[in-house]
């Protein structure tokens, strides 16, 4: 044993560029599909250097893949009139706000300003409603599919590219026997994130500053969606040696992912902009994906195509268009 002590270990870094490349052939293949390219508007008034960067960001990989995108800095307070305005204009395709803004239950209110079918984001109450219920279409006929919020779901393609999703089970239960550790739990990110891997069939521990709780759809996934449990014992140290997949978003530098609590050949994912993982997570992990957001960012243009898709198959539809939210019966195509 000791004369391989000094060999290199075996980790695949996987770089998001990567899986993002591969994503945008498809999203090419729907741009072709639509009458003129859609536009994307982004509303700036954060002062997040994050939200600024992002929205930089934004517009260049738009522009790139033939995606229209303008960038509207407004105050805070002219931005619910901004977006309204926005709502109205036929022009626009999909709307995205660059949080945070208020940092308050106020970035809630303003994101629900935002005209459910120009939300690329995913994060109007419908939307996210459908997501926790495990709701995938938007209408009986199962032809709108309902939309996820992106960095989640940006997470869900990693997943399925590294063939963590077993496709030898059936659509909707492909992470069935996978304990997932989820740091953060936030709104938009940490919360969705464990209630769609959960519905998709994994264990997931989801792990806040506060406590940590188990997201699973119950033994032998006897359940539709996900359910949410407490229980005081568990804590990040004694579930991290039971993941086989740790996703980590803590904001800021402090926080570090304890290596040596790591299971070994852990996938190991960071989404957070501050590095959550040193780089000794390489001596543990089998994959580490040390950064996402390149591929959020290709999400976030399927799913402008999909609503312009959305918005198309609804007119002259309108039963679609309203509220009527259809359960989850059968096996649906990928998300
Ligand atoms: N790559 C991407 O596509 C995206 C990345 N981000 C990044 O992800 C990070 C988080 O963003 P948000 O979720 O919006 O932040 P947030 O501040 O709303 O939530 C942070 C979460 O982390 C938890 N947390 C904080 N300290 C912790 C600790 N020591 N141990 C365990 N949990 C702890 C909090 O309880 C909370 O659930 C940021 O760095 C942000 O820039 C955000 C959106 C998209
Ligand atoms: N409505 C809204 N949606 C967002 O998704 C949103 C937002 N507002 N406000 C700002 C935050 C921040 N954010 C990040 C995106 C990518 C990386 C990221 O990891 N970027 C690089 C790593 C760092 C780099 O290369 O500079 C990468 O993945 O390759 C981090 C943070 C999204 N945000």
């Amino acid at each position: 044993m000791a004369a391989n002590a000094d060999a290199p270990a075996n980790c695949k870094v996987v770089l998001a560029g990567g899986i993002a490349k591969r994503l945008l052939v498809e999203v090419a293949e729907g741009l072709e599909q639509v009458s003129k390219p859609p536009l994307l508007v982004g509303f700036l008034s954060s002062t997040d250097p994050a939200a600024r960067i992002y929205a930089d960001w934004t517009g260049r990989t738009c522009r790139e893949n033939g995606f229209e995108f303008q960038l509207r800095e407004v105050d805070r307070e002219e931005l619910e009139d901004a977006i309204m305005a926005a709502n109205n204009d036929d022009s626009v395709d999909g709307i995205m706000v660059y949080y945070p803004i208020f940092g308050t239950g106020q970035d809630r209110y303003i994101q629900q300003t935002v005209d459910v079918s120009k939300d690329v984001e995913g994060l109007t109450d419908r939307y996210v409603r459908n997501m926790y219920h495990n709701v995938r279409f938007l209408d009986e006929e199962k032809q709108c599919k309902s939309v996820l919020p992106c960095t989640p779901l940006a997470v869900v393609k990693i997943l399925e590219y590294l063939q963590i999703y077993n496709t030898f089970l059936p659509y909707g239960n492909r992470l069935h026997g996978h304990t997932i550790t989820v740091i953060n739990r936030s709104e938009v990110v940490g919360r969705p994130l464990a209630a769609l891997l959960a519905n998709d069939g994994a264990c997931v521990y989801s792990v806040d500053i506060g406590n940590v709780q188990q997201f699973t759809r119950g033994a032998g996934l006897r359940e539709k969606k996900h359910k949410v449990m407490d229980d005081p014992k568990w804590t990040l140290e004694n579930r991290l040696p039971l993941s086989d997949v740790v996703i980590s978003g803590v904001p800021g530098d402090k926080f570090k992912v304890p290596v040596h609590l790591l299971r070994e050949g852990a996938v190991c994912i960071n989404f957070s902009s501050e590095k959550n993982f040193d780089p000794e997570v390489k001596q543990k992990a089998s994959i580490y994906v040390p950064a996402i957001g390149k591929v959020t960012i290709v999400v976030l243009l399927r799913n402008l195509l999909r609503i312009v898709q959305n918005r198309k198959d609804t007119q002259g539809h309108p039963a679609a268009a309203v509220e009527k939210n259809g359960t989850l019966e059968q096996a649906a195509p990928g998300p």
